[in-house]
């Protein structure tokens, strides 16, 4: 049995919103193992991003358990809460959400800096190399965000997102702003790293055929969670 790297049980999410209270999320129960990818598809507005930001420690969950690396989030004050964020999760967003007047390394850089206040500059300056180097981007580390194409700036986000070697990343629509053949090569990309790291990755997408390539399919509906079996041929 893998170890588990995330999980939830009985877990929902009411939001208010005016007057009107609202159930987001319905009595989840999910787990991710350690190197898993898992899929979550579903209609636009039934709660996958939600999903995202509860298990990333963005948005707390009305009641239930959700843990993350062992830690259970509730008993957790905001500063731990950051803390597990920052040593445990990495975030890869669709619009990048990269800072413009920074070059590619010193984005990367600044994600290892928040996470280990304690890291010396040269090896924050090395790691955030090695960073960029495994996206491939080892000539562009100088380049401001302007300078790059969209999948090029995606990379970036990509090493930002592993460069602290979280065990969990969640990615939001990684590939919504790219054209189809860029996207395939940053999901591979996006995957290898998975595989090589050990790390788990939780996959919102529209994209059915980008879903498939997970290790399990699972649909968001109104709030409810469910997985998604094969149809058999
Ligand atoms: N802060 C908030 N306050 C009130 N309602 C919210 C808030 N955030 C999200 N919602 C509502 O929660 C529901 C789920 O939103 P969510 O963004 O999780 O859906 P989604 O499946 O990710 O949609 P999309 O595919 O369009 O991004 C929606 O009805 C949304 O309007």
């Amino acid at each position: 049995m893998t170890e588990t790297i995330a999980q939830t049980q009985a877990m929902n999410l009411h939001l208010r919103s005016g007057k009107e209270a609202l159930h987001i999320l319905k009595d989840i129960n999910f787990t991710i193992g350690r190197g898993e990818v898992v899929s979550i598809v579903g209609p636009s507005g039934s709660g996958k991003t939600s999903m995202l930001m509860v298990m990333g420690g963005l948005e707390r969950a009305s009641d239930g358990l959700v843990s993350v690396g062992g830690a259970a989030l509730g008993g957790l004050n905001e500063d731990d809460l950051a803390d597990m964020r920052r040593n445990n999760i990495g975030i890869l967003f669709q619009n990048f959400h990269l800072i413009p007047s920074m070059t590619a390394l010193e984005n990367v850089s600044l994600a290892l800096d928040i996470a280990f206040d304690d890291l010396p500059l040269n090896q924050i300056r090395a790691r955030a190399k090695a960073a960029l180097a495994e996206v491939g981007l080892a000539a562009r580390e100088d380049h401001l965000p302007s300078a790059l194409s969209g999948g090029e700036q995606q990379r970036v986000g990509l090493a930002r997102a592993i460069v602290t070697r979280p065990k969990l990343l969640l990615a939001d629509e990684p590939t919504g702003n790219l054209d189809q053949e860029t996207a395939k090569s940053a999901i591979d990309l996006l995957f290898n790293l998975a595989r090589a790291n050990g790390m788990a990755v939780l996959l919102i997408t529209h994209d059915n055929s980008l879903a498939q390539r997970a290790d399990r399919q699972m649909r968001m509906d109104r709030g409810e969670l469910s997985e998604l079996t094969a149809v058999p041929a």
